[in-house]
């Protein structure tokens, strides 16, 4: 088994009366790519923060490396893009680069680094010059020049187009190909699973599903079946009901079987429609419907 990079054991986090992160527990071992997901409010950066040592947990322990993620030699070994990130506009960007290097004994190539993120050519660029996607592209590679043990990003492409996201994904692989380890955020289904081996799905503060990528494709395959219907009759697999306007929305992962159980039930419809859910809703949904099951009960 490869070793643990960082940990977290049953650990909480309260904002006052909110419980950001609620009993965690999570590893992330050597060698891995791991996507973490899911809606507004998760408490994905708030575990993220926990695991770098940026926030202390409520309850429960978290560790880096085995030992205290606040302390410099934990610190100095993880690579991190907070979702937020504030360049020093006049400095150039090779500027930039060889400032952050200068705190490590081994860093890598300036100019190979900014090449692997498609930043070649704009070393003498002062960094208020640069584009928005720029930018966050230099943000990132500058988590990458010391040569850390654990890249953490946080929503690394927000914002980004898709051919500066693609540069952006490559410079994540070839770092990964190399051995390196890999946490990162995001809203989109698409960049886990280009990237992603094992997904963790957050929502409420609290770990939904971790597994496979192709694991949490199945959960996230939810269709939303879209009518006209005064009443819904009991259906089996149905994860829930949304009223918009006059439509009903039901929401499924089958929904060839719930449209046969509707005629079947003998209800009376119209104007059916199938959709696919982004993947935000659908993680809204499995939690909301995890609450009501826990409701109904
Ligand atoms: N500094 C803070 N003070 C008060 N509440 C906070 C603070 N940071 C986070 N929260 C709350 O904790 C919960 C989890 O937030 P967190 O930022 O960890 O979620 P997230 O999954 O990263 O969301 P997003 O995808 O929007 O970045 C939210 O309800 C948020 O409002």
């Amino acid at each position: 088994m490869a070793e643990t990079l960082a940990r977290a054991v049953a650990a909480t986090r309260r904002y006052g009366g909110i419980v950001a992160v609620d009993q965690v527990s999570v590893e992330i071992r050597a060698g891995e790519l791991v996507g973490l997901l899911g809606p507004n409010g998760a408490g994905k950066t708030t575990l993220i923060n926990m695991l770098i040592g940026l926030r202390r947990p409520t309850s429960g322990t978290v560790e880096l490396f085995g030992g205290d993620p606040r302390s410099p030699a934990s610190r100095r070994a993880i690579g991190v893009t907070p979702q937020e990130t504030g360049l020093p506009a006049t400095l150039r960007v090779a500027e930039c680069v060889d400032f952050v290097a200068a705190h490590y004994p081994d860093p890598v190539d300036r100019d190979e680094l900014l090449g692997r993120l498609g930043l070649d050519g704009l070393q003498r660029r002062q960094t208020g010059g640069l584009s928005g996607g720029q930018q966050r592209r230099l943000a990132v590679a500058l988590a990458f020049v010391g040569r850390p043990r654990l890249v953490v990003l946080d929503e690394p492409t927000t914002g980004l187009d898709v051919e500066a996201r693609h540069a952006l994904w490559q410079g994540i692989r070839d770092y990964h190909a190399d051995g390196g380890t890999v946490l990162l955020t995001s809203h989109y289904l698409e960049e886990i699973e280009a990237l992603a081996e094992r997904v963790i799905v957050m929502g409420d503060g609290t770990i939904l599903t971790d597994g496979s990528l192709e694991s949490v494709r199945g959960m996230v395959g939810i269709r939303r079946v879209s009518l006209r219907i005064d009443t819904v009759p009991p259906l089996d697999g149905l994860l829930g009901v949304e009223r918009e306007g006059d439509r009903t929305n039901l929401l499924t992962r089958d929904a060839d079987r719930l449209v046969r159980d509707l005629v079947a039930a003998g209800a009376v419809f119209s104007d059916l429609e199938i959709r696919t859910t982004s993947l935000e809703e659908a993680f809204l949904s499995i939690t909301t419907a995890g609450d009501a099951d826990a409701a109904a009960v």
